[in-house]
């Protein structure tokens, strides 16, 4: 081994803590890849004795102040694990000016900074790269900006959240409620250190910002993004779904319509026969559809220590191998268009509504009359057994435009006996 690559991580939580342990577990194979001997210098902690324990394992001198990364000049990678956007932000921006290359994992902050933090990186000719951020362990990024580079994608849509995917496996087949399964979630690590931005389906849209920069080379804000999360997502919906034949699912999608695109985030109803209905637990599966390849799907485990830091080591590979090659400072994804966003005359697609009724004759009518005044009819329709008093109707549309439904919702909203209990979108 003729050369040594020292790095800094900030952060020894559940993905900082698993970097290590990658590096000894597969030094062998990454010594021989790289050329390069990958050592854990220094981490940055808050508390040095809650950490002693790995650190001692490992070598690694831990710190508190950052300057004694950032003024090390022996560091030549900052690895940022340390989640949310200060001080990481800060920390990242100061490494990138001082020359060092800087792994992150962190989907927020490249969510609503990414432009500026990469605009910084080629100013100073230094590497960036965030594979783990999106998916954790399924390297989705690399694969949309390398391998289907020469591909032309259509669509990219899939389950990016491992904490609520866990939570609607273990509700769904263990029965657990959403506070026990949420907990366990947080437990295994899958969850984000404040939850919030997993339930509410703000952690997913975070990742389709990534996505649809690699996809389609256009910058979104999250404000772009319709986001719903799982936090009203009631047993009962899961239940009549499952009786017309969907799985429900949190799913982050982005698709290009002529050239423009849209991008969304909530509970959708997926065919139980689709490839994501049969995502568990905290996996993770992106669906890509695109013109050269047709339909094609990464699936793998979404969170968690082992899989998150597999990511992180690789891009602290293709930092080492680029550094050696002397070629550093290329943006991870180049590609970059115009944005321009779908006008919801141009969103199509079948609508599941989940209705309250009075139980009492003529109800199924005026449903319909909604319904068909926007010249469409229902795909599929049952009514739940009533209490006697009120009743659930649930319908499924035939395919309308996103103008169309919010008519729809709106001609529901003004009947004061009918309570519109949920509305989801239904993949075909
Ligand atoms: N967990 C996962 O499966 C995945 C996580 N990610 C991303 O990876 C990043 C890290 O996540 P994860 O490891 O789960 O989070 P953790 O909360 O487990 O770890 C973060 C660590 O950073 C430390 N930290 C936070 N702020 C500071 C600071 N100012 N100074 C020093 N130390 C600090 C925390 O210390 P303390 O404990 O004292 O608060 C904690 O040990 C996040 O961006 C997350 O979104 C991405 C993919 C998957
Ligand atoms: N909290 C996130 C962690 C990975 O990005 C998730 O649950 O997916
Ligand atoms: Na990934």
């Amino acid at each position: 081994m003729d050369k040594q690559l020292k790095i800094a991580l900030l952060g020894l939580g559940t993905v900082g803590s698993g970097v290590p342990l990658i590096l000894k577990e597969h030094k062998e194979k990454i010594s021989q890849v790289t050329g390069m001997e990958i050592l854990v210098e220094k981490a940055l902690v808050r508390n040095k004795a809650a950490k002693a324990e790995i650190a001692k394992e490992y070598g690694i001198e831990l710190v508190t102040d950052f300057k004694e990364i950032l003024e090390d000049q022996d560091i030549q990678v900052v690895v940022e694990l340390l989640g949310k956007i200060e001080p990481a932000k800060t920390y990242i921006v100061q490494a990138l000016e001082s020359g060092k290359h800087v792994v992150t994992a962190n989907k927020d902050l490249l969510a609503q900074h990414g432009s500026e933090l990469v605009a910084v990186a080629r100013k100073n000719h230094c590497d960036l790269y965030y594979e783990a951020s999106v998916a954790g362990g399924i390297p989705i990024l690399r694969t949309i900006a390398n391998s289907l580079a020469a591909d032309n994608i259509h669509k990219v849509l899939g389950i990016v959240n491992g904490t609520t995917n866990y939570m609607l496996t273990k509700m769904v087949s263990e029965k657990l409620t959403y506070e026990t399964a949420l907990e366990q979630a947080q437990q295994l690590g899958f969850a984000e250190s404040d939850p919030t931005n997993d339930v509410d389906g703000i952690d997913a849209a975070y990742k389709m910002v990534i996505l649809t920069q690699f996809a389609f080379g256009m910058t979104l804000h999250l404000s772009d993004i319709e986001t719903k999360g799982i936090r009203g997502l009631a047993l009962e919906d899961i239940e009549m779904a499952h009786q017309l034949g969907y799985t429900i699912k949190l799913i982050g999608s982005s698709s290009m319509l002529e050239e423009s695109v849209t991008a969304e985030v909530g509970p959708v109803l997926v065919p139980s026969n689709h490839p994501l209905a049969s995502v568990q637990n905290e996996m993770n599966a992106v669906f890509v559809d695109s013109a050269g390849v047709g339909e094609s799907m990464y699936y793998g485990a979404g969170a968690g220590a082992k899989p998150t830091a597999t990511s992180v080591v690789s891009d602290l590979i293709t930092t080492a191998k680029n550094l050696r090659l002397g070629i550093s400072g290329h943006q991870f994804n180049s590609y970059k268009n115009e944005t321009k966003i779908a006008s919801d005359q141009e969103i199509i697609s079948k609508y599941y509504f989940s209705i309250e009724v009075p139980d009492k004759v003529g109800q199924f009518l005026k449903l319909t009359q909604i319904v068909t005044n926007e010249g469409i009819s229902f795909d599929q329709l049952i009514q739940q057994q009533s209490d006697g008093e009120r009743a659930r109707i649930v319908i499924i549309t035939h395919k309308m435009t996103k103008a169309q439904m919010k008519q729809v919702k709106q001609a529901i909203g003004q009947i004061p006996e009918f309570e519109l209990l949920a509305n989801y979108k239904v993949l075909d």
